[in-house]
C-alpha cells in the first residue's frame, strides 16, 4: 500500500463509491431499526457498537447476527421471516433520519465530476433504502448509476456489481478506482481488477482498516479525489 501523499491514480474515468461508512454514517440508523425488530421479537436491545460491526454484508446477513446473539442456528432461521419483516417495516420508517453525510464527501463528489469522472454508488444496502437515503442526503444526483445489494445477482465481496458497472460505463477495470470503508469494498474492487481507496473512519465489521489490501488509504472523499485523474 502507497503513503496517500505520494499516491496518484492516472487514467481514471469512473469512481465507484460505497454508501454505508462511506458517504453516510448510518449506524444510529441500523440501531434504531434494529432495536424496533428486537423489540417486536421481545429481544433486549443491542448497543450501536455491536450493530455496527455487522453492518457491510447485506440486511440478511445482519438479521442472522442480529438474531444470532440470542439464539443458535435453527432457531436464526425460524425467526427469520418475522425478524426481517419487522426490520424493513421500522427501516423504512425512519431511513436516513439519525444518519449524517462525512465530512469531504459532497466537496469530493463536487471535484470527481469537475474532474469528468462517472460516479456509481455500489451498496450491499437494498436498493428501496438505498434510493430514499441518497435523495434525502441529496446525493443522488451526482450518481449516473445506483445498485443496491439486492439489484443484482451476487453482491460485494463479489466482483459482480463492480464488473457491471465497468460494462454499463463501456470501461476496464483498470480505469475505475472503487472508494469505500471496508474489507467488502476492497476485496471486490481486487478481484474485479479496479483500483480501490479505503476511508479510515467507516465501519469494516470493526477491524483495523490499515490491515486491509488498497491502493492507499485517504482520509476524506475530497482527499481521494485530488489523488485521481483521468
Ligand atoms: O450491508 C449494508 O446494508 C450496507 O453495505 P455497504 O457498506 O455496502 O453500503
Amino acid at each position: 500500500m502507497n503513503a496517500p501523499e505520494r499516491l496518484t491514480l492516472s487514467g481514471i474515468r469512473a469512481a465507484i463509491i460505497d454508501l454505508d461508512g462511506t458517504m453516510l454514517h448510518t449506524a444510529p440508523d441500523f440501531h434504531v431499526a434494529v432495536n424496533r425488530m428486537r423489540a417486536d421479537l421481545t429481544l433486549d436491545p443491542l448497543d450501536i457498537g455491536t450493530i455496527t460491526h455487522f453492518v457491510g454484508k447485506g440486511t440478511e446477513n445482519l438479521m442472522r447476527r442480529v438474531l444470532g446473539v440470542d439464539y443458535g442456528p435453527e432457531e436464526v432461521e425460524r425467526h427469520f421471516p418475522a425478524a426481517l419483516a419487522s426490520y424493513e417495516k421500522h427501516y423504512h420508517a425512519i431511513n436516513g433520519d439519525y444518519s449524517s453525510v462525512y465530512p469531504g464527501v459532497r466537496e469530493g463528489l463536487e471535484a470527481l465530476k469537475s474532474k469528468g469522472l462517472r460516479l456509481a454508488c455500489v451498496t450491499n444496502k437494498p436498493i428501496s433504502f438505498a434510493v430514499p437515503l441518497l435523495d434525502k442526503a441529496g446525493l443522488r444526483p451526482y450518481f449516473d448509476l445506483v445498485y443496491g445489494g439486492d439489484s443484482l445477482p451476487k453482491k460485494k465481496p463479489d466482483p459482480y456489481p463492480l464488473l457491471k458497472v465497468c460494462q454499463d460505463f463501456g470501461l476496464q477495470p483498470a480505469q475505475v478506482v472503487a472508494i469505500g470503508d471496508s474489507s467488502n469494498d476492497a476485496q471486490a474492487a481486487r478481484a474485479a481488477g479496479c483500483k480501490v481507496l479505503n476511508v479510515p473512519y467507516g465501519y469494516n465489521h470493526g477491524e483495523p482498516i490499515h490491515n486491509v489490501d488498497s491502493d492507499g488509504i485517504v482520509s476524506t472523499l475530497l482527499d481521494a479525489a485530488h489523488l485521481i485523474s483521468a
